[in-house]
């Protein structure tokens, strides 16, 4: 027998049918489960003045976003965000697995249309004690956020961006199942934070994934991490701070902060500052990185000392909406790069043979290629990618000589210290600092390398600071 509390709010269910004219809203759910629920809510500035609701669905579905309504109804923003689903289900008086999906969902829209209010409408008093931390779900912003929270005096706040939603490669973006916002927001709220949801996706989209598409098209190798850290994701979440009023924002990056700068972590192994190589200095300086000091394995071991779930997740590997897709296949999908027959040619342009399409290849690639040619003495030499040609769609090779270069030319450079100070350069996100210098908007290395891929980032360096970025010219 239902609890009365559960059969209360069903037959009396708050702001049912009552979204608020003003409101900002959101929805969870979908065809993929039959259950659809769309939450609206109206804020003040630091409080919710109203909520209400529409749901498609189970009763537990009335009742879970009435029980939602009546708990946020007028409370302030920050409690507001500690909602979450096991809150919701025990106003219920509990409920059982099958039903707690209900609360999922619910939960699900009530956090993105908190997240939206905030972004466009909180006003927070500014703390200095107080810090947005960016939870994405994975152990190293689990531990950064669960670091602040140690702090003395310390108020902590957890966002999540919503980047990408693509029903064919995410199963976890199923309204059924446990996404990547979920796990974070169950993370914050196991650590008692707060937790907004920010729907990203349309600027993710513009921001990231179609200069990426562009990119391939025009035969270059796009590093969408720097865009999306640089351009996307750490800016949307400064504004949010400044709306919160927190005066830093934490993320479980592997980099430092001195002198105003971005510096190496202490853990080479997992150091990001490539991938963050092209934020402003007053990002830079709302910055925090609790995981700068600490190695990946001492990460782990705090994290399972709290003994948070995620202790133990594996490390995100590929580009991540790439997960669960070829790149080929989503290239084709998105960017209708489809395969497209054309001529393997030599510096002299002699055909060697055919390919599947120059956006397939990437400067100094031997694998993949399906040719070798005599060297001197006759035996076979591996070839290389030397470069490609997206209008011609022909792919260049030859042998690893030809491939090294000092001289590397760049575009659209930024530099936030004299090019004098400039003694290093990172062409690549796992290569080791070259000893260079910069020539105008060239680079000049100390040493010769095999081929620097047009498209890339190159990271400018002085000693342990991050003092530039800029794109390789193709
Ligand atoms: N979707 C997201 N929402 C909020 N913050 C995010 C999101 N994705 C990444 N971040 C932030 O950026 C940091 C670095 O992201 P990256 O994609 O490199 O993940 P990671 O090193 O695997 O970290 P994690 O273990 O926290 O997933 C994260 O630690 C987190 O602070």
């Amino acid at each position: 027998m239902a609890d009365e509390r559960f059969e209360e709010h069903l037959r009396h269910p708050q702001g049912h049918g009552a979204i608020p004219a003003d409101a900002v809203h959101a929805s969870a759910g979908g065809s993929a489960c039959g259950d659809l629920v769309r939450f609206g809510l109206t804020l003040d500035g630091t409080r919710v003045t109203a909520a209400g609701f529409e749901a498609d669905g189970c009763g537990a579905l009335t009742a879970a976003a009435s029980a939602a309504v009546e708990l946020i109804d007028g409370a302030p923003l920050l409690d507001a965000a500690r909602i979450g689903a096991p809150t919701i289900a025990a106003a219920l008086g509990g409920l059982s697995t099958g039903k707690l999906h209900a609360a999922d969902l619910v939960s699900d829209a009530l956090h993105q249309a908190l997240g939206a209010a905030a972004r466009s409408g909180a006003a927070l008093d500014p703390s200095p004690d107080r810090t947005l931390v960016a939870m994405s779900g994975g152990v190293d912003s689990a531990v950064a956020a669960l670091l602040c929270t140690r702090e003395p005096g310390a108020e902590v706040c957890a966002v999540t961006l919503e980047l990408w939603r693509d029903p064919e490669n995410d199963a976890e973006a199923s309204c059924c199942s446990a996404s990547a916002v979920r796990v974070a927001r169950g993370l914050a709220h196991r650590m008692g934070l707060p937790h907004l949801t920010i729907d990203l996706r349309d600027e993710f989209r513009a921001g990231v994934v179609d200069p990426y598409l562009a990119d391939h098209a025009a035969g270059l190798t796009p590093n969408p991490c720097v865009r999306c850290n640089g351009n996307v994701r750490l800016d949307a979440m400064v504004d949010l701070a400044d709306r919160l009023g927190a005066a830093r924002l934490a993320t479980g990056h592997y980099a430092r902060v001195s002198d105003g700068l971005l510096a190496h972590a202490a853990d080479p192994a997992k150091d990001q500052t490539y991938m963050l190589a092209a934020l402003a200095p007053a990002t830079i300086a709302r910055l925090h990185f609790p995981l700068g000091e600490l190695t990946k394995p001492e990460v782990r071991e705090i994290a399972a000392a709290a003994d948070l779930p995620v202790a133990r997740a594996p490390e995100s590997q590929d580009l991540c909406f790439l997960a669960g897709t070829g790149k080929a296949r989503f290239l084709e999908r998105h960017g209708r790069l489809r395969d497209r027959e054309g001529a393997i040619i030599d510096r002299d342009g002699r055909e060697l043979g055919r390919h599947r399409g120059h956006h397939h290849y990437t400067v100094g690639q031997r694998r993949g290629i399906g040719l070798s040619a005599p060297d001197a003495d006759g035996l076979p030499e591996a070839l290389y990618v030397l470069g490609t040609d997206a209008d011609a769609n022909t792919v260049t090779v030859g042998p690893r000589e030809a491939l090294s270069t000092t001289r590397v030319r760049l575009r659209d450079l930024t530099l936030h210290r004299p090019p004098e100070d400039v003694d290093a350069v990172k062409l690549r996100y796992r290569q080791r600092p070259l000893a260079a210098r910069l020539d105008g908007e060239d680079v000049v290395l100390a040493d010769p390398m095999d081929g620097a891929a047009p498209g890339q980032a190159a990271v400018l360096l002085a000693g342990e600071h991050i003092v530039g970025s800029a794109w390789i010219r193709g």
